[in-house]
């Protein structure tokens, strides 16, 4: 059970798990719930697990116990119902949380890759989720595959011949974003010139995404909710609500549980968009997916997928990723660009972040030392290198100026390093 604090400061967010007897929740010290709403009343309701999901009862409370917007008295509610009690809101969630799923025998779906497990649970989820319209909430760090995982949705659901439209929650500013996302009419505010129909419009028929959900302003929030109850918005200065049938994917980058509990995100929005809930979890957490994703990448630039191993590879599986599969497909797209043509996987010139965080260590104690030091020396000069030529441009000229050294002595250290460069603009 989730204790959500939507307009209550004073309520902490919180999980629960209910004993089989049940919780007596209210403001009261002696509650096993205890909401510190001044709303809700000293004992409050009960809510007990039954076979059918839970048992809810209100003890004769004065702003009363609310499920879909109706005031009970006694009624077994389905796992996953809201209950507003007071001025809180209380999730019921099932003890084994629906993701139990087992995992998908693909390494792919769409355009995402990933034979790990975690991966392919997710694709398993996602498999279910593009059957149905339910509003898909996706989280996980930058980079993780967010919008691809989105897209890959849509385009094995039945919605796959309407749009889908790509709506950024923190670009723009709160008069902005509501004429973007819910439109207006010509004369709805300074600068209204003409009717504008927004990105809820836009998606109808197909997927509406919306980017950074948790940027979304709070003013903004409770519109945008009733928008996902009823299918229906009324543009700024339009008199009617325009229906229309859009399925809702949104995506976040922030813990938006813990923006809930500082109320910065409101709870009932969030239960909204996440009826089906996928944590895409960053690649350090799933380094089995590092090699095929190295030779899909290798394959997508044109480069040879064989040999991808030995301690080129140990490289990249040693390193943290802070940028996520975005920052892999990077390293490889210039790796290839830079690198001989036809050169192999361990001869190419790998370039990663090496800043404090997350800096790998620069030597391990694996192969003879004088070995060791040379394997060393040569990923200096091809880091070096590869650098230099993105610093630089393709004037060789420039580099040996920017790296104060003569172009010859440049040549060699770029043959050596096994770089060649794509043109040698000013060059003789
Ligand atoms: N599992 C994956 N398989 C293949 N490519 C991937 C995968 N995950 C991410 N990518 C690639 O990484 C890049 C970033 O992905 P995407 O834009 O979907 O990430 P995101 O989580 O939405 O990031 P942000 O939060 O920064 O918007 C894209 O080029 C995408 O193609």
């Amino acid at each position: 059970m989730r204790v959500v604090g939507a307009t209550e400061p004073l309520v902490r967010a919180r999980m629960v798990t209910l004993p089989t007897v049940g919780v007596l929740v209210g403001a009261d010290s002696s509650c096993e719930v205890r909401l510190e709403d001044p709303a809700v009343s000293r004992k409050h309701a009960t809510i007990v697990p039954v076979a059918e999901g839970f048992e809810v009862s209100d003890l004769g409370s004065r702003n009363g116990t609310w499920l879909d917007g109706a005031r009970i008295t006694r009624v077994v509610a389905p796992a996953g119902a809201t209950l507003g009690i007071g001025n809180s809101l209380v999730q019921l969630l099932p003890e084994e949380d629906s993701l139990d799923i087992p995992p998908s025998e693909a390494t792919s779906f769409g355009d995402l890759f990933g034979s790990s497990e975690p991966m392919r649970r997710i694709f398993a989820i996602l498999e279910r989720a593009s059957r149905s319209s339910a509003p898909v909430l996706l989280l996980g760090e930058s980079g993780t595959g967010k919008e691809l995982a989105a897209r890959a949705l849509h385009a094995s659901s039945l919605r796959r011949g309407g749009p889908f439209v790509v709506f950024d929650c923190g670009a723009a500013s709160t008069t902005l974003i509501e004429s973007e996302l819910f439109g207006h009419k010509k004369g709805a505010f300074t600068g209204a010139h003409r009717d504008h129909s927004g990105a809820f419009a836009a998606a109808h028929g197909g997927t509406l995404f919306l980017d950074e959900i948790g940027d979304l302003p709070l003013s903004v929030q409770p519109k945008l909710l009733r928008l996902l109850e009823r299918s229906e918005v009324t543009p700024l200065g339009a008199r009617a609500a325009e229906r229309y049938d859009v399925r809702f994917v949104a995506a976040t980058h922030r813990n938006l549980w813990s923006d809930v509990g500082a109320g910065h995100f409101r709870g009932d929005l969030y239960y909204r968009l996440a009826v089906v809930e996928i944590h895409l979890p960053p690649l350090r957490q799933r380094k089995d997916d590092i090699p095929p994703l190295v030779r899909a990448l290798l394959r997508a630039n044109g480069a040879s997928d064989a040999e991808v191993g030995g301690p080129q590879l140990e490289r990249l599986l040693r390193y943290a990723w802070p940028g996520n599969v975005r920052e892999l497909r990077n390293v490889m797209a210039r790796a290839v660009a830079l690198g001989m043509p036809g050169a192999k996987f361990g001869d190419m010139p790998i370039l990663l972040r090496t800043d404090g965080a997350t800096r790998e260590p620069i030597a391990q104690a694996d192969m003879p030392y004088i070995e060791a030091k040379e394997a060393l020396l040569a990923r200096f000069d091809r880091d070096y290198c590869a650098d230099l030529l993105n610093r630089s441009g393709p004037n060789l000229s420039e580099a040996a100026r920017m790296a104060k050294i003569e172009r010859k002595y440049l040549y060699r250290v770029l043959e050596r390093a096994g770089i060649r460069p794509r043109d040698t603009q000013g060059d003789e």
